[in-house]
């Protein structure tokens, strides 16, 4: 299997008017291209830290996070007009509230990150607005939201909205997806339908997932499971 992430003696702290908070205490691991990982572990232990790290939303206390495409990137080492573009290229994030804009279509959110990326003048994969709306309704046809493309996603059901979400994530065709309790909000039915969902795009596109779920049956059917425990993962 080809190494997709490699995390070396990841630490991270929060600073706060009590004193040092260490979350992630030397975190070594790595993270295969198609692979579909789980972590688990307690409430409060550091998951989210842990992925908003390796999603370069936060940075590192210490420690490095390479990936490793075409040639190694330690994405902390680029500005910060590089890193956005790096992000937006190479990560799509699903967070377990979908954090769509209500007031928008459901094509309108989906096309988000690429009107983002264009509007900047940085997206090489993306030319056009017409381009990106004929992916995102592809996406949405492919998950079954081709009916509700036009429809506000504040009017959409929880899963629907969900889904929403996941084709946002896919549009500029990222090499890893980041979800944190990607069905934390939905019921059991719900979420077992959306895993099955994410499990079928890692099987066909190849994509990496590494998922955050405090669900036992569902963490069962990742590839592989880590634990995160007292900051370290295992
Ligand atoms: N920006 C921040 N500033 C200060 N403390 C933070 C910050 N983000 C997280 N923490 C603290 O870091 C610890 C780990 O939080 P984190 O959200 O990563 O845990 P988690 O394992 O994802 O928890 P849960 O399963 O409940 O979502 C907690 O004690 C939290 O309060």
């Amino acid at each position: 299997m080809k190494e997709l992430i490699k995390v070396e003696g990841l630490e991270k702290s929060f600073y706060m008017p009590a004193g040092e908070l260490k979350v992630l205490k030397g975190i070594d691991a790595v993270f295969n291209e198609a692979e579909v990982v789980g972590i688990v572990g307690a409430s409060g232990v550091g998951k989210s830290t842990f992925l908003h790290v390796i999603g370069t939303l936060d940075k590192p206390t210490s420690g490095k996070v390479l990936y490793k495409i075409d040639k190694d990137i330690d994405p902390f080492s680029l500005s910060n007009g590089e890193l956005a573009v790096f992000r937006n290229r190479v990560i799509g994030f699903i967070f377990q509230f979908h954090y769509l804009l209500p007031e928008f279509s459901a094509i309108e959110n989906v096309m988000m990150p690429g009107m983002i990326a264009v509007s900047q003048g940085r997206s090489p994969s993306v030319i056009s607005h017409r381009e990106l709306y004929e992916k995102a309704e592809k996406l949405l046809d492919e998950l079954a939201l081709y009916a509700r493309k036009n429809h506000k996603s504040g009017e959409l059901s929880g899963g629907e909205q969900q889904r929403v979400a996941v084709a946002r994530a896919l549009l500029l065709e990222p090499n890893v997806v980041l979800a944190d309790e990607p069905t934390g909000n939905l019921d059991t039915k719900t979420g077992e339908e959306l895993f099955k969902l994410l499990m079928d795009i890692n099987q066909k596109r190849g994509i990496t997932f590494i998922i955050v779920t405090h669900n036992e049956s569902l963490s069962k059917r990742c590839h592989r499971t880590l634990e995160m425990v007292d900051g370290r993962l295992y």
